[in-house]
């Protein structure tokens, strides 16, 4: 039932819903998925503002993101853009100001010290760019891929030998099969970062999270590297996020989402297409990202080509929207 009233204002008859109505209408709200709900990582308007000095940094601005099972992508951005913020507080190392972040149905922003600690060593494996982050320097490659094994303190009968067996295979999947027996400083750097991935790898986290982890590397052999999560997501289906500079890696994945000012400002989404004769290609296209309150970025040099800042025209047509730049002045 609906009543009708006048509407003073206009001076007609308008439709005002009951509260019977009105209850419905929340109650269908209340049943629509929520962001994120079908993906491995939901990051739902982040914000992390740091206070040095009395002075604010906003590292995230509401930032939006999700992951889906399974993906491997790149996240790229200018240095500033908060990328280690974003990675810090997926690795479970840093809590966010407000906003909402869910791994694998963990809340990251409510979890006591003892969930944080469980949540590090069961759902999220890490490779930082710098290789001495990554490994005990006193411990063989394979003693650092079982360590997180026994710190997860499963022992049961045969449980050393199943550890050792499951760091020796780690190893050879990643083509590190004869490192075992040697210490990171008798490891090249390319080396070091496959074993660290086989020590991320270890406790067969739903997410490994890596932080430029072929910065300190030739081209080559930073090959290699993105070669071994490759692998890693191919065969144990492991979701990988790599933060990167390097444009071969941001080229390599499906998905490279780019952050700007806190934000996810774009994406490229590339597939596989096969012509008429049979001939496989890869196309790239780029996205804009419409955050959850209907904000655009737009690319700055597309701003900038057209003289746009501070208001522009919009207008509604049938199948997109366009923008033009502000001719007010000029009427
Ligand atoms: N602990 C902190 N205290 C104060 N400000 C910080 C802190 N960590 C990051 N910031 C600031 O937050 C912003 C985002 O930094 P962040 O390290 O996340 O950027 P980034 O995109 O990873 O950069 P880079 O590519 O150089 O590593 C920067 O302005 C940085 O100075």
């Amino acid at each position: 039932m609906t009543d009708t009233t006048t509407d003073p204002a206009a001076g007609t008859p308008s439709a005002r819903p009951t509260l019977a109505e009105l209850e419905k209408r929340a109650a269908a709200r209340g049943g629509r998925p929520s962001y994120g709900h079908d993906a491995l990582i939901a990051c739902d308007r982040l914000v992390r503002i740091f206070t040095t000095d009395g002075v604010e940094v906003q590292a995230l601005q509401g930032l939006d993101l999700t992951v889906q099972e399974g993906e491997l992508m790149a996240l790229v951005g200018a240095s500033g853009s908060g990328k280690s913020t974003l990675m810090n507080i997926l690795a479970g190392l840093d809590v966010p100001t407000a906003g909402a972040a869910k791994v694998a149905g963990r809340d990251l922003l409510a979890m006591d010290a003892k969930s944080r600690l469980d949540y590090r060593r069961h759902v999220v494996g890490f490779v930082w760019q710098q290789t001495a982050r990554n490994l005990l320097p006193y411990l063989t490659a394979s003693q650092n891929v079982a360590l997180p094994m026994q710190l997860r303190g499963r022992a049961g009968r045969g449980g050393s030998k199943r550890k050792a067996e499951r760091a020796t295979e780690l190893l050879a999947m990643l083509g590190v099969a004869d490192c075992g027996d040697r210490r990171p400083h008798q490891l090249s750097g390319g080396q070091q970062q496959r074993v660290a991935i086989a020590v991320a790898l270890a406790n067969s986290p739903s997410v490994l999270l890596a932080d430029e982890p072929t910065g300190e590397l030739d081209s080559a052999t930073g090959e290699q590297v993105f070669a071994a999560f490759r692998r890693a997501n191919e065969e144990l289906g492991t979701t990988i996020v790599i933060v990167t500079h390097d444009q071969a890696v941001a080229d390599e994945v499906r998905r490279t989402v780019a952050i700007r000012d806190g934000r996810t400002a774009s994406e490229v989404l590339r597939r596989t297409e096969v012509d008429a004769e049979g001939r496989e290609s890869v196309v790239a296209r780029e996205y804009a990202m419409l955050d959850r309150a209907g904000r655009l970025q737009l690319p700055a040099e597309y701003a900038t080509a057209l003289g746009m800042e501070d208001r522009v025209m919009l207008e509604l047509e049938q199948d997109h929207i366009g923008v033009w730049p502000d001719d007010a002045g000029e009427k």
